[in-house]
């Protein structure tokens, strides 16, 4: 036996939590004026000893020894009596009266549901446990089947409700810290799951949870992950099982309601149920019937609902401990240990994230069909993660702006197919975004001038011809826009001038002459003219009466001879008379000389 404080000796462990071990003690001696029940020795007590580095933070001793009063002063028939609180040395404990009997996930998991009048009947008397605690300006906001003890009175199961503040502990700043107390899946009210502010319709949604899960042996949302099971909360209503009574279902789904407002108050619950059991009971008379079947109108909401301080203090521990109570806003506190892991215990105990953990920031940023509703606060400076991968997509775009090929720059361009596809060029004159202002557009911080291409890449004898003709003016300019633009603000002194681009280069014409004939070069043509001459003279010689006019009837080559003959003696006569002629003159000259003489 180990020795808790000085009046306290454990004997043995009742079962193991996320935030402590249960144990079976015993009262050594009577406790002091600070306990809410002073005890006799030897009396029997069950002890929760807090995680040890719970204990050893001193926000969670300095939450743990504000929240006496409120721990001890809860006191209802349904609601574990905390007797005493020890804080001594590195222990930190809570005394509660020991309740012999299972909790009801135990009772469920070996017995089976309940029947919709006992589910009824004992979750009635949660409520009256609730409307107790909330009343009292508590919200127990860890509600479900496994801290709910079955006490055994007078033949009967009597559910005592457990665990009243350990969640308000473990929202300290000290737990985010560590660990974080973050409640369990299966009942977490869609508004926790989603970080936005909490009031006591938190425990109305738990105990409709329960109460479906005392009806039917299981939770409504379950899934493979924590993660899963949230966003069913928050997206997803539940189904009426055929097992279910139609005025148990309507309490049901009124307290599963994902607008906390419609929720019924705790008081409104109780009183509803027990309408409904009395109603579906075998016994039922025919006005508890109509009662049962009107349900709903008496399932009003609170009007002052007890609002579960938000949690500035995960930030400021002072301001916490001067609101006397933790809040749950930040939503890290909502998300399970390993909440995305496959291995997800939907009925396990209540879940620790380890701080800092993935996802830990936002349980959000993982449910991607939540509606972005940015938590109330405490998160600090880091942005929402949608605006994250809003901000990344804008990033995406932005870079495909920078990495934009110009056509003229583009090889796919030489495929005439693909130009009237082109994206359009953004305006020249476009102005940068916003954010951009101050700096050079992105392609010339990525494109340093020494590194460009040169400027014959946009010329358009690049292209051949057969795919891409000089291309008319005005894409010309829509696509090569002026070469400044490209060009650093200050090109460096040294950088060549850009070089006219060359005009287009002439089509080569072809020769006018049809005929080709290799080797001849430019005889061909005179070659060519007299073999024509000489065929079509034929032709006329012997087609036309020239023939008789002229030769008498000789052939053509005859009369070619004779003519080329003729020409022949013509010309040789020609230069005889031209020497006789000029030694004619000179005797001539000498005979009129001589005559002279
Ligand atoms: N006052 C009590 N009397 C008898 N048994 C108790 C008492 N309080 C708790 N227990 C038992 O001790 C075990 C552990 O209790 P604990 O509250 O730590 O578990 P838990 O609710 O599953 O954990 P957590 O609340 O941290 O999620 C449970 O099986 C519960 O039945």
């Amino acid at each position: 036996m180990r020795p808790i404080g000085s009046k306290y000796l454990l004997e043995e462990p009742l079962g193991r939590g996320a935030t402590g071990t249960v144990w079976r003690a015993r009262q050594r001696e009577t406790a002091g004026a600070e306990a809410a029940v002073a005890g006799q020795p030897g009396e029997t007590v069950a002890i929760k000893v807090l995680k040890e580095e719970l204990a050893n933070d001193a926000d969670i001793v300095m939450r743990f020894l504000r929240e006496r009063s409120v721990l001890l002063r809860l006191t209802h028939p349904n609601i574990v009596r905390t007797r005493d609180l020890v804080v001594e040395g590195d222990v930190l404990a809570l005394v509660m009266d020991l309740v012999e009997g299972p909790d009801l996930h135990r009772y469920i998991r070996e017995s089976g549901p309940l029947t919709p009048v006992a589910a009824a009947l004992l979750t009635a008397q949660i409520a009256d446990a609730l409307a107790a605690s909330h009343a009292d300006g508590v919200v127990h906001r860890d509600l479900k089947p496994a801290n709910v003890l079955l006490a055994e009175q007078n033949g009967e199961m009597h559910p005592m409700l457990t665990d009243f503040g350990i969640a308000r502990l473990a929202d300290s700043p000290g737990l985010t810290r560590t660990h974080e107390f973050v409640g369990t899946p299966a009942y977490v009210a869609p508004e926790s799951a989603e970080g936005r502010p909490q009031t006591s319709a938190v425990d109305i949604y738990g105990a409709g949870i329960l109460l479906y899960e005392l009806v039917t042996g299981r939770p409504p949302f379950a899934g493979g992950t924590a993660l899963e099971v949230l966003h069913r909360h928050l997206s997803e209503e539940p189904r009426r099982p055929s097992t279910v009574p139609g005025p148990l279902w309507t309490v049901i789904e009124r307290c599963l309601s994902k607008d906390p407002d419609r929720r019924p108050s705790a008081v409104n619950l109780a009183r509803g149920l027990r309408a409904v059991a009395a109603g579906i009971g075998v016994h039922a008379t025919p006005a508890q019937i109509e009662a049962a079947e009107g349900v709903g109108a008496l399932l009003a909401p609170d009007p002052a609902p007890a609002p579960v301080p938000e949690t500035p203090g995960a930030a400021d521990p002072t301001q916490v401990m001067s609101h006397g109570a933790p809040g749950a806003a930040d939503p890290t506190q909502v998300l399970p240990a390993g909440a995305g892991a496959p291995q997800y215990d939907p009925a396990g105990a209540t879940s620790v994230l380890p701080a800092g953990g993935p996802g830990a920031a936002d349980p959000t940023a993982v449910l991607p069909p939540v509606p972005p509703n940015p938590p109330q606060g405490g998160q600090g400076e880091d942005p929402h993660p949608w605006q994250s991968q809003l901000r990344a997509a804008r990033d995406r775009n932005e870079q495909t702006q920078v990495q934009y090929l110009d056509p003229s720059e583009d090889p796919l361009r030489r495929r005439p197919q693909r130009r009237p596809q082109q994206p359009p060029h953004p305006p020249q004159n476009q102005q940068p975004p916003q954010n951009r202002q101050q700096q050079p557009p992105p392609y010339q911080q990525q494109r340093p001038a020494p590194q460009r291409p040169a400027p014959q890449a946009y010329q358009p004898q690049h292209q051949p011809q057969q795919y891409a003709p000089p291309p008319p003016p005005a894409p010309q300019q829509q696509y090569a826009p002026p070469r400044q633009q490209y060009a650093p603000p200050q090109p460096p002194p040294q950088a060549p001038a850009p070089r006219e681009p060359r005009p287009p280069r002439e089509p080569r014409r072809r020769s006018a002459n049809p005929v080709r004939i290799p080797g001849l070069g430019c005889l061909k043509g005179c070659l060519v003219m007299i073999v024509l001459f000489v065929v079509a003279g034929w032709l006329v010689w012997e087609l036309t009466p020239l023939q008789s006019w002229i030769a008498e009837g000789k052939g053509y080559w005859e009369a070619i001879g004779d003519g080329v003959s003729s020409f022949t003696t013509w010309v040789s006569d020609l230069f005889d008379s031209a020497s006789t002629g000029t030694g004619t003159s000179s005797g001539n000259t000498g005979a009129t000389g001589g005559t002279g003489q």
